[in-house]
């Protein structure tokens, strides 16, 4: 890397990392919607279902992320949604909970955090990005396949051309 990265924490300082984290894309990258597992500790009622203590609940950040009674427009890359929003993935806004929340939730967020954005911006710092000729942005294949976390059903292709002198990937 020719310079250092500060790492700002997310939502309102990093919309568009939070609004990847939220739907799971970026823009034709390859997706990653991870689910969130509870264990029920004691019996309680959810949307009118009583659950019986030890149940594991599967949290569904999927359909979290894209509702639009949260959210507008959900299906939109729209960074700026997060403009002047006190938000963040720390699991207090039950909206946004891509590393889930409680005492259970990823106890290394702050690492993945850092992991996406350093190799995010090494891929664009170091390579051109592209999609062969006959492809426009609009045809990439976003579908996608279910499992116990979303993929994308088939890989993207991409053309890429190194942007540094020869001697700096090595
Ligand atoms: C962007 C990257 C990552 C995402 C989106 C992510 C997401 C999650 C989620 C959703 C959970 C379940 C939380 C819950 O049940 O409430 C989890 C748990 C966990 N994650 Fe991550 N994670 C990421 C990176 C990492 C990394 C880099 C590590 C380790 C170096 C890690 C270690 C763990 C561990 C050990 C747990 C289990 C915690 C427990 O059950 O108490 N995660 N993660």
């Amino acid at each position: 890397m020719s310079q250092q990265l500060s790492m700002p924490s997310i939502g309102a300082e990093n919309p568009s990392l939070a609004n990847t984290l939220r739907k799971g894309d970026y823009e034709g990258s390859p997706g990653c919607y991870p689910p969130r597992t509870a264990l029920i500790h004691r019996i309680c009622k959810i949307v009118g279902y009583n659950i019986l203590k030890g149940t594991t609940v599967f949290v569904n950040t999927w359909s979290i992320g894209r509702d639009p009674r949260y959210w507008e427009e959900p299906e939109k890359f729209l960074p700026e949604r997060f403009f002047g929003k006190d938000i963040d993935v720390k699991g207090h806004n039950f909206e946004l909970l891509p590393f889930g929340s409680g005492r259970r939730m990823c106890p290394a967020y702050r690492l993945g955090l850092i992991l996406i954005q350093s190799t995010l911006a090494n891929l664009v710092h170091g390579f051109k990005w592209g999609l062969p000729d006959n492809v426009k942005p609009e045809d990439v294949d976003m579908e996608e396949e279910y499992g116990l976390t979303t993929h994308r059903k088939n890989p993207i292709v991409a053309v890429v051309e190194p942007r540094l002198s020869a001697h700096l990937y090595v």
